[in-house]
Order: structure tokens, then sequence, then C-alpha cells
């Protein structure tokens, strides 16, 4: 905010009951990571070639080269002022625009990292880093996306000439999809069926060059393009997902990423100790980057709608007096307030998932592999969960804005578009969510054993109580106690997927049952994944956070993240016998006065989140609270608004006016 500006939001500042500056450090993770963050912001801010406010107002194609320019100059700052990784991933977080950039840091270098060998990291990850060639991540085709094992590109050993050829066999077979790859990728991470001497060996990756590194024209036997404009306008739109086809190149057989599986001069197959799975590597750690970014997205909406909603006023004006802030119902509290909650306890889980997803690799490096799919079964569920409440969350502070969220100028609509397909790219949710409970029902199968589970399913360790435990609230006092909470969430959990395998253990054939109680499957994995985000945020707790009021405001929020989904979810928690009717009305009882706990620390609990306006890009959401002066200004700005009379007005309006109407009654 400048200088001396008014700030018509300081009456809510005022009220806030802890340290603003403190919940920033927690917020960003720490004061190192917040300096960095608020140095990138400004940078980015300040630069006017990342303006981003006529994004909407673009044609497809000039927004696309200005994403082009936006990723060329950053690139060049980012030489220029010698910046760290971390440094540049704020850069292109607050540049907030997708763009290839994001598939060649995110999947391709990670693709090459995760399954190449030695010598093959050796050989491409220089160029990677320099940007001398610029990658994709091209698995999804036109008739495959969820199904990798059904991908129909062939990868054919050649031993004759020590190559693979890359041949696209149908129309279904040919790549779709993948971002980076429509007009900008010179190389791609190609996914393609194995073929060896006339025997499959399953999908693997493969490095194809796609374009001429000097005219950037595609190589032979390379079709390439873009597939056409997606939902919302600007939005998606900055990225170039593309088609490609295949007709018999040729790479080097060196090019297959050779990791897991590796195929000699002869022609010889030869498997390593590393499990094919790790070839979804790859999916793994984006999933796990993706948790992260739900939080970003979320707390971004959150901090717009809760803004707006104390400058906004309705009815309820006392004698003359000011209308009620909309934040003052209690309907606006109980559908933004759990938003806020949630938006804290992602970014928590997503905190932890991280850490998680660091030892499994370092395990994995030292060649230990069980740990594999807990990570699996984790990024996959939480990536599920949290997109898509994400995703909802989103449209609801749309809602929670009123008519002015509508516009685009709200800032809510692009998120949304933005946003959504996250819903199903990385893997779609519910086949992501069906994965988690392949896990759960194999970990409730195996308790009879002797194996204890660990992790995060290790609560399924203490099945017997679990199964018949009864929860000892009395007081809606009692559900503001975290080891209460924990134990109905994982007795709910629990028994969901308990009754899972009881159902399924009914079909003679696994498979089958499987596809039968599917959607009953879901909903246990979606338990399991919701007690672990409950769980996570129970356990940041247990952490020394400095800073006044900052740990007792955690607790409130972590209280109505739980009490929400278990309001939400009331009817599995009952079904399971988990809790009892009472007791779901006792927490309601709780939850309602968490809210007012919230209300008068709400504004500055979002603006812990550190977000600049120019991040923000939304006239309701503004630092300074002045919405309707900009509203009024920004209308102006229209280019419809550019002549008092519309274009069009001699030939379709005029007309309309002046005709005569011969029949009176018409
Ligand atoms: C310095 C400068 C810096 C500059 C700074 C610049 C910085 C910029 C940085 C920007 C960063 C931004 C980030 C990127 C942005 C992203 C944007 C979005 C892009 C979106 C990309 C995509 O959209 S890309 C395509 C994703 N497409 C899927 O997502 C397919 C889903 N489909 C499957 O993933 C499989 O198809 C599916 C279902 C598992 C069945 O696979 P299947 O049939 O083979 O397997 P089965 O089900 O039979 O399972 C057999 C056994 O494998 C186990 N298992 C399965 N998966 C496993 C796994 N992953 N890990 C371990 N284990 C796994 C399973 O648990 C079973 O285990 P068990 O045998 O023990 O039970
Ligand atoms: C914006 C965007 C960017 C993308 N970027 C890339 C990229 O860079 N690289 C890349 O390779 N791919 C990319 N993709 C593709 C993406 O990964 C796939 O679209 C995604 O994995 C979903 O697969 P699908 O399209 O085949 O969906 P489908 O599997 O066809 O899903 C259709 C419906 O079927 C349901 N369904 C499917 N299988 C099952 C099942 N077994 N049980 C129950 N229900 C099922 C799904 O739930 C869904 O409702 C991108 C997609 C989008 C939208």
């Amino acid at each position: 905010m400048e200088v001396g500006a008014p700030d018509y939001l300081a009456g809510e500042r005022q009220t806030a009951e802890f340290d603003v500056e403190s919940m920033k450090v927690t917020w960003a993770g720490s004061r190192h990571a917040l300096e960095v963050s608020d140095r990138m912001a400004r940078l980015v801010a300040s630069d006017p070639v990342f303006r981003k406010d006529n994004r909407v107002m673009l044609s497809r194609k000039e927004l696309f080269k200005n994403t082009l320019r936006k990723a060329a100059h950053a690139w060049k700052r980012i030489v220029e002022l010698r910046l760290t990784e971390e440094e540049a991933s704020r850069v292109r977080f607050f540049v907030d625009e997708p763009a290839f950039t994001d598939l060649h840091w995110g999947m391709f270098v990670p693709a090459i990292k995760g399954q190449g060998t030695e010598e093959q990291q050796q050989k491409w990850l220089p160029l990677a880093y320099k940007m001398q060639i610029i990658g994709c991540y091209a698995q999804t085709e036109l008739g495959h996306g969820s199904n990798v094992q059904g991908l129909e590109t062939t990868a054919t050993f050649d031993p004759k000439t020590d190559e693979f050829i890359i041949h696209s066999p149908t129309l279904t077979s040919s790549k779709w999809w993948p971002g980076g790859l429509g007009k900008v990728s010179t190389h791609a991470v190609a996914y393609a069926r194995l073929i060896v001497d006339g025997q499959e060996h399953g999908v693997h990756g493969f490095i194809v060059q796609l374009r001429s590194l000097d005219d950037h024209m595609p190589l032979p036997g390379i079709t390439v393009g873009d597939i056409g404009m997606k939902f919302g306008s600007g939005a998606y739109n900055s990225m170039d997902n593309g088609v490609l086809r295949f007709d018999n190149v040729r790479i080097p057989r060196d090019q297959m990423l050779m990791r897991v599986l590796q195929v000699t001069r002869e022609g010889k197959v030869i498997q390593s100790d590393v499990p094919r799975q790790l070839i979804y590597g790859t999916m793994v750690f984006v999933r796990q980057t993706i948790v992260a970014d739900a939080s970003c997205a979320l707390s971004r909406a959150v901090c717009i709608a809760t803004r707006y909603s104390a400058v906004r006023r309705q009815f309820g004006s006392q004698n003359g007096g000011p209308e009620t802030q909309v934040i003052d119902y209690k309907t606006q509290q109980s559908r933004l307030f759990p938003l806020l909650a949630s938006a804290y306890a992602f970014r928590f889980v997503s905190e932890w998932l991280k850490s998680l997803y660091t030892d499994v690799t370092e395990k994995l490096q030292r060649g230990e592999f069980s740990t594999l799919p807990e990570a699996h079964a984790c990024t996959a569920g939480l990536k599920s969960i949290t997109t898509s409440a994400t995703a909802d969350a989103i449209e609801e502070c749309r809602k929670l804005c009123g008519g002015h969220g509508y516009l685009a100028n709200s800032g809510l609509p692009e998120l949304f578009a933005v946003y959504v397909p996250a819903c199903t790219y990385e893997g779609d949710n519910t086949v992501l969510l069906l994965q988690v409970a392949r896990f759960l029902v194999k970990t409730v199968s195996q308790l009879g054993s002797g194996k204890v589970p660990v992790g995060t399913t290790a609560y399924m360790g203490r099945a017997r109580h679990l199964i018949q435990c009864k929860s000892n609230v009395q007081s809606a006092e009692d559900w503001l106690n975290p080891q209460v909470v924990v134990e109905a969430f994982e007795a709910r959990s629990l028994r969901m997927s308990v009754a899972c395998a009881e159902n399924l253990a009914k079909f003679p054939n696994p498979e089958e049952g499987f596809a039968q109680l599917a959607a009953d499957l879901v909903e246990a994995a979606a338990a399991h994944c919701q007690l672990i985000v409950v769980t996570k945020f129970f356990e940041k707790l247990q952490q020394d956070i400095p800073g006044k009021g900052v740990k007792k405001q955690l607790q409130i929020l972590s209280s109505v993240y739980a009490l929400y989904i278990l309001h939400k979810h009331l009817g599995d928690f009952l079904s399971t016998g988990s809790i009892t009717p009472k007791q779901g009305a006792l927490a309601n009882d709780q939850l309602r006065s968490l809210y007012s706990k919230i209300r008068p620390n709400a504004v500055a609990l979002v603006d812990a989140f550190n977000y600049t306006d120019h991040y923000l890009s939304s006239v309701l959401g503004r630092y300074d609270g002045n919405v309707y002066p900009t509203l009024y200004e920004e209308a102006w700005k229209d280019p419809l608004n550019d002549s008092v009379v519309p274009d069009g007005y001699q030939e379709y309006i005029r007309p309309l006016l002046k005709q005569q109407i011969r029949n009176a009654r018409l």
C-alpha cells in the first residue's frame, strides 16, 4: 500500500489478537522464506513487463506472445540477478501465468533426474538447466490419459542401427495435452510401449527431439501443433497444450531413460532392482507440488472474499447508522471461515508432504523402496482432496462476493478457470482416490498377518480398539481436544475401510468387487486423506510457534477445519457409529462459537498470506479495501467504453429502433 493512502480496512486490522508479522513467517515456512518471497513479489510487481491486468482482453495469439515475452524476460532477470533456484521459483509464482517453463522445470527436468541414468543426466541436464533445450512431458494421448498402461505409441528397438523407432500407429495414439508441446518445446520426454525383438516390455520414457534448434521447424517424421482454446478467457490459454504424432522417428538407443530398465546394444532387456513404478515418479513429484499450489490458490480466493466481505455492507442499518458488514452474517462466516481454515490446513499438510517426499527420495537413492507405496498413496490422495476442495472453494468465494465476484476484475473467474484443471491433470481425482483405496484395502487385509501398518496408516494397527470405541464427548468444549477429534476421524476412516474390505470379500472375483464398490471405496479413501490433513494440522501445533497469539489462532483454525469436515460428512461419522447424533450437534455448537473467535482476526489472518495487490489482481481484494471508486474507474477502462455510441449502432440498433411496425398489435 502507498504510504499515506487511506486504509478502509484499518479498523479490521486493529481488532487482530495476534502478531501478523509472526504469522507471515509461519505461513511462509521460515523468516528466510518470507524474506525471499517478499523480495521476489516486489521485483515482479514493479516490472511493467509482468503486468497482467489486461490479460482477459487479449486474443489467444497476443496472450501467447505476451507469455513468451514474460517467460524470456523472467529468465533474463533470473540470469542477470543470479537468482537462486528458490528465488527463481518465487519469481515464477508471482508472475502468475501458466507457461511452457512450468513443464520444462516441473516435469521434463525431474523426469530426466528421476528416470535417467547418471550418464543421461550428465548429458541432458546441463542443456536443460541453461534452457539451451526446452522440454515437455508427453505422456497423455488422445485415447488414453488415466490408463498409462493403455498408451499406444510404440518404441521399437532396431538392433541393426542401435536406434529406437518411435511411432504413432493410430489416431488415438497421438500425444494430446502436453503443456509446452504445441509451439515451444524442442524436446520431449515421450512415453511409449517398449518393443524389443517382438516382445513388449511396458511403457517407458524416451527423450525425443521435436524441433530444429536452428529454425524451430519440426524434425522429419514429427507432426506437432496446439490443441486449441481451453476453458475461460485468458486463463490457461497462455499455455500451448499440444498434439504430436511420430512417423517412424528414429532416436539413438541411449535416449531411452534407463534407470528402471536397460536395453543393451545386443538387444538384451535388463530389469534393474528399481521398481517399475519409478517410471511414474515424476507424477509423484508433481502431485506433491500441486498440494502446495492448492493452499496458494485457496488462500488467494479467501483473501479476496474476506477483505471484500469486510468492506461490503447490506441491510441492518439502525437509526440511520451504517448497514451490517456482510462478514458479520453467520451464514457468510459459516461459508467463508472453513475455507480460511482449509487454506492453513493445506499449507501445513503440504509442508509435511514435501518432507515425506524428500525422505522417500533419499531412501530411493540408497536403494530402499519400501516407503514408495505410502508416498504414492499420500501424494495421490492429498492431491485429489485438496484440489477438489480448492476448486469448489474458489467458486464459493465468487458467490461470497455477490454480483461483483462475477466481474473479471474481482480476480475470481480467472483464478477458477486456471485452477479447475488441477482436478484432472496429474491424475483425475477419482482415479487417484481409487489408488488410495487399493492401498487401504491391502493394508486392512494384512492386519491379521502380523504386518504392522506404519506411517499414515499406523492407526489401523489399533483396529481392535477403533472398531468398537465410543467417543466420550459430553460437551461442546470436549471437541477442542485434538485427541478426541483425531480418534473420531480414525474410527470413521478405519470403519469405512474395513466395511469396504468386508464387502469386497463377498465377491468371488476381487477385481469385479472393486469395480462394483468403487463409489464406497472412493469415500473411504477421502476419509483417510481428511484424517491425514487433520492430524498434520494438530501435529504442526506441537512445534514451537513464535509470536504473540499466533499459536492460539492456529489452534482455532485447526479446530474449525476438523469440525467443519466432521459437520460436512456427518453421515459417515453417524453411520459408522464413530459419534452419536448428540455429539454431532455439540460439534456444530462448538463450530459456531469458533467462528465468533475468528471474526475479529479474519482480515489479519488473510493479511498473513502476504500477497501483493499485483499478485491478487483483484479490485475486491485490494489491501486498502478501496473497492467502490476502483470498480467505478475500472469500468470506464473497458474497450466497450472507448466510444459512447457502440460500433454496430448504425447496422443493428438504429434499424431496429426505426422499424415500421405494420401491425400495431405486435
Ligand atoms: C533455476 C531456474 C528455475 C526456474 C524456475 C521455474 C520454476 C517453475 C517450477 C514450476 C513447477 C510447477 C509444477 C508443474 C506444474 C504442473 C502443471 C500441470 C501439468 C499436468 C501434467 C500432467 O497431467 S502429466 C500426465 C499425468 N497423468 C496421470 O497422472 C495419469 C494417471 N494414471 C496413473 O498414474 C496410472 O495409470 C495409475 C492410475 C496409477 C494406474 O497405473 P497402473 O495401471 O500401471 O498400476 P496399477 O493400478 O495396476 O498399480 C500397480 C501398482 O503400482 C502402484 N503404483 C501406481 N502408481 C504408482 C506411483 N506413481 N508410484 C508408486 N507406485 C505406484 C500401485 O499402488 C500398485 O501397487 P501394488 O501392486 O503394490 O498394489
Ligand atoms: C490443463 C491440462 C494440462 C495437461 N498437461 C499434461 C501434460 O503436460 N502432459 C501430459 O502427458 N498430460 C497432460 N494432461 C493430461 C492429463 O494428465 C489427463 O487429462 C488426466 O490424467 C486425466 O486423464 P483422461 O483425460 O484420460 O481422463 P479420463 O480417464 O478419460 O476421465 C474421464 C472420466 O472417467 C473417469 N474414469 C476414468 N478411469 C476410471 C476408473 N478406472 N474408474 C472410475 N472412473 C474412471 C474419470 O473419473 C473421469 O470422470 C493435461 C490435462 C489438462 C486438462
